[in-house]
């Protein structure tokens, strides 16, 4: 889990009105300028005197899908919050768009990426529609004095409708499913047209259809979106997304591999990754992975 910056779930609001909450155009370069979207260069996060994340280096590149793999305490989720700008390394560096986070203000960056947290803390019935608009202001309920242009409406109802979730546009958030919320904060996510979305295990709690329709999703937002990159945390390779191009392993904090995913995801990194021999089958794109039978 990302650490929300305020309690309030408020991540970026730079304008006191609430007006807008368009970053400083001038201080991001513009999309097609861009190479690199994120490079954490050598990383180290130290909690407690303890370090939890130890000298790990990601680039991640427009059109790029990362997948961050790691058992249970990896440290995943720590370089996911610094992939979003949401901390800072304790050594090392780390770029958004070009930008060395601690040399610029991370709220400007924060609107360059989106962050889709299946568990997003959002309290109200709000309608589909209008969860998506609060992309827009990054905030977990509709500010105030804040109001949608058409223009704004009209992207809400084409993502919501890329998403598959036109029928769903005016169903309120305690109503909708599981997959149907996971897929409505992806459409959040896209609303201030960020070059980078971060998924944090964004299948929890999906059964198989609702998992499928989720990464049917992200698939087609590969093809609608071919500039964007996302990384996307989880523990189970079942998860990924046939996209998936690149990934990173993590193993007690430490970059066990990192590459093309082809490279990576094979069935002796995994086994080390996790601790556990397992055997690794893609098929279709897709992987699954079971225990490796040990010769009786
Ligand atoms: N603020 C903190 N203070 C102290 N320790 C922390 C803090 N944040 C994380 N940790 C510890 O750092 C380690 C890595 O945590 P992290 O949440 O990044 O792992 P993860 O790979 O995302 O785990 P999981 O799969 O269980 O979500 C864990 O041992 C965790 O307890």
């Amino acid at each position: 889990m990302i650490p929300a910056p305020h309690a309030d779930g408020v991540t970026t609001v730079p304008h006191a009105d609430g007006v807008t909450t368009a970053p400083h155009a001038a201080s991001v370069p513009r999309a097609d300028n861009v190479t690199t979207v994120l490079h954490a260069d050598n990383v180290t996060v130290v909690r407690d005197d303890r370090p939890i994340l130890e000298e790990v280096t990601l680039t991640v590149r427009p059109g790029e899908h990362w997948a961050l793999l790691g058992a249970n305490g990896a440290g995943k989720s720590t370089l996911l919050s610094l992939c979003g700008a949401v901390t800072h390394p304790t050594h090392g560096t780390v770029e958004v768009l070009g930008r060395r986070l601690g040399s610029v203000d991370l709220r400007d960056l924060r609107a360059y990426v989106g962050h889709v947290n299946p568990r997003h803390p959002l309290r109200s019935p709000l309608r589909v529609r209008d969860v998506v608009l609060t992309g827009l202001t990054n905030s977990v309920e509709p500010l105030p004095r804040w109001r949608p242009t058409p223009e704004q409406e009209e992207q809400a109802d084409r993502l919501i409708a890329m998403l598959g979730l036109a029928h769903r546009t005016d169903a309120r958030w305690p109503t909708l499913s599981q997959g149907e919320r996971g897929r409505t904060l992806i459409a959040r996510s896209l609303m201030p047209r960020p070059r980078l979305v971060l998924l944090d295990e964004p299948a929890t709690g999906l059964d198989l259809a609702g998992r499928e329709r989720l990464l049917d999703s992200l698939d087609t937002l590969r093809e609608t979106h071919p500039e964007l990159a996302t990384v996307l945390v989880t523990h189970h390779l079942e998860e990924l997304p046939a996209g998936t191009t690149h990934a990173l392993l993590l193993r007690d904090g430490r970059a066990l591999a990192s590459g093309a995913v082809d490279d990576v995801l094979t069935s002796d990194q995994i086994t080390k990754c996790f601790d556990h021999p397992v055997r690794l089958e893609r098929t279709e794109g897709r992987w699954s992975v079971r225990a490796a039978r040990r010769p009786r």
